[in-house]
């Protein structure tokens, strides 16, 4: 209760609220099939009234940023992704035809390779889609390809999202003979991510295995001039898409990050972008009642104390959007989890998003959502349309079907939390098709930037990412002084205080943690040694002879 008094416009947690206030607070906008029902967050009845001027003030920022100001000043850019679906935004002629031309490109290269106008080197066409790609680059193609795919599509796609040798493996095996079938489409807006580099050498090794090239089944979308644009080139690649340094990762699903590896599955990019536009037309309204994008924002602002007290826990109702929460979780924790903000003052600011899918998780964790530790505020996905009509109508008990059944454990679990107390937002959408899910796209994106403008930080900067990067780089460079270690010992085994001298290390747990990783892979020569009954610090290490 004390922490509730701290933030405005808090409300008591009744056990059964009234109609009233769902019917007061329940947006519904029938042109793109959404609700939206804020009224199970604890707001009080003054709470809209209180937040208007700084709510206004966010929507305010957000049109700055749309009309192309500076809105990530660290990083000196601007944030464009809501032109990606209405060009005719965009501030400059040349970026508005860059968008046009490069949609219109997308849509014919996709068109090419289905009708085999653009073929592999050796088979007939191209039948699957590799995507090699991490976070931004990878997280919105497989949110949309779960959420719209079917064994039906003109390609089936794969992906590379890491660089985790086993998990390369089983993608390749999984794809089996039809690798030289398969379209290789490699996605760093940077060019120089590491995974995603290690992903498309495995590839290329593959390919090689088999006497094909890589350059010959590929294709890249990266920034201009990349490390990747140039390997691209190089290799004589298919073709190179752009990606804009006023596209963050997060932000970049309706580019060609996310719009070629769709249209290649023959989803329909066209539809997708006209359920993000429409959705931006909506939630630019500085009416707050209208704007699911502002109601979002403040709904969270009141349920965490914009201070991120509470997690986000997405519960989609739906197997189809089971990847949504994954996809949420970098464009809300990489957008809001800050250090610093815009002030420069410590704020060590976030919401932490996790979730899978209903009914699926009440067999899970909702035990602990329904009576632990009360830390979080569900988000409940609700599709009205149960299946495909085509399929009939399957009768599980009298009257009742399973589309009944999952509706029911919806509406039983988000009363049930209510009973305890504990806080929801339920969006309700018709049905899951391309619209849909560009809709939900840009309703995020712009409910995570208007909450950034509310708690006053930086959504579109990622600083912390880069110290992970550089220390892993760092280990890597060890590595190398390790083996060169055990190299020169002429074949005597060194203790793990003789490697770490040797290879003038002072951290001796990072020379421990390499050996240890070395010796457990036998293929990388390296012998470790325990004498009997001794510890693991205890052990030598040698190069195999
Ligand atoms: O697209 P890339 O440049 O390869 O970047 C891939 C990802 O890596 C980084 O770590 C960033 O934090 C992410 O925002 C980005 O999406």
């Amino acid at each position: 209760m004390d922490q509730d008094r701290r933030t405005p416009g808090r409300g008591p947690a009744p056990a059964v609220l009234p109609f009233d206030r769902f019917r007061d607070h329940l947006f519904h906008e029938p042109s793109l099939g959404l609700w939206l029902d804020v009224s199970r967050i604890r707001f009080g009845s003054d709470f809209f009234t209180t937040m208007e001027p700084r709510i206004q003030a966010a929507l305010a920022e957000m049109a700055a940023l749309e009309g192309g100001s500076i809105a990530n000043p660290d990083e000196g850019r601007r944030v464009g992704h809501y032109w990606l679906r209405a060009p005719e935004l965009a501030p400059e002629a040349a970026l508005r035809a860059a968008i046009e031309e490069t949609n219109a490109r997308i849509l014919s290269f996709a068109a090419d390779v289905h009708a085999a106008r653009v073929r592999p080197e050796r088979a007939a066409r191209f039948s699957r889609v590799l995507v090699v790609g991490i976070g931004g680059s990878a997280l919105g193609p497989q949110f949309v390809a779960s959420a719209l795919g079917t064994p039906a599509d003109r390609m089936q796609i794969h992906f590379f999202d890491n660089t985790d040798p086993d998990g390369i493996d089983r993608t390749l095996d999984a794809i089996g003979d039809d690798l030289g079938a398969t379209l290789a489409v490699i996605i760093s807006k940077s060019g120089g991510t590491k995974e995603t580099r290690n992903g498309m050498l495995e590839l290329e090794a593959a390919y090689r295995r088999l006497g094909l090239s890589l350059g010959a089944h590929a294709v890249a979308v990266t920034g201009e001039g990349s490390e990747l644009d140039r390997f691209a080139t190089k290799h004589g690649f298919l073709a190179r898409f752009p990606m804009w340094d006023w596209v963050g990762g997060r932000t970049s699903e309706l580019s060609a990050v996310g719009l070629l590896p769709a249209a290649l599955q023959g989803l329909s990019i066209v539809e997708m972008l006209q359920g993000a536009r429409e959705t931006d037309e909506v939630t630019r309204s500085k009416e707050v009642p209208r704007n699911p994008a502002a109601l979002l924002a403040l709904a969270w602002y009141s349920a965490t104390g914009g201070v991120g007290r509470k997690d986000m826990v997405l519960l989609p109702y739906k197997d189809r959007l089971e990847l949504f929460s994954r996809y949420l979780q970098q464009l809300v924790m990489e957008s809001l989890g800050k250090r610093l903000d815009r002030q420069g003052k410590e704020v060590f600011q976030g919401i932490a998003v996790y979730g899978n899918k209903g009914s699926t998780d009440q067999h899970a964790y909702v035990q602990q959502l329904r009576d632990g530790l009360d830390n979080f505020f569900v988000t409940f996905i609700e599709v009205l349309r149960d299946r495909a009509p085509s399929r009939g109508v399957l009768e599980v008990d009298p009257g009742v079907t399973t589309g009944d059944y999952l509706d029911g454990f919806l509406q039983g679990t988000r009363k049930a939390l209510t009973e305890s107390g504990r806080e929801s937002i339920t969006l309700t959408i018709d049905t899951v098709d391309a619209r849909a899910v560009g809709m939900l796209i840009a309703l995020y994106e712009r409910a995570v930037g208007l909450y950034a403008s509310l708690v006053g930080i930086n959504a579109y900067h990622q600083p912390g990412v880069e110290a992970g990067k550089k220390a892993a780089q760092e280990v890597l460079d060890l590595q190398a002084k390790v083996l060169a270690a055990l190299g020169a010992s002429a074949g005597r085994a060194l203790s793990l205080a003789e490697v770490a001298k040797a290879a003038g290390a002072d951290d001796v747990e990072t020379v421990f943690w390499i050996l240890r990783h070395l010796a457990a892979n036998p293929e990388r020569g390296v012998v470790r040694e325990v004498p009997q009954g001794g510890s693991p610090f205890d052990a030598k290490y040698r190069l195999a002879r």
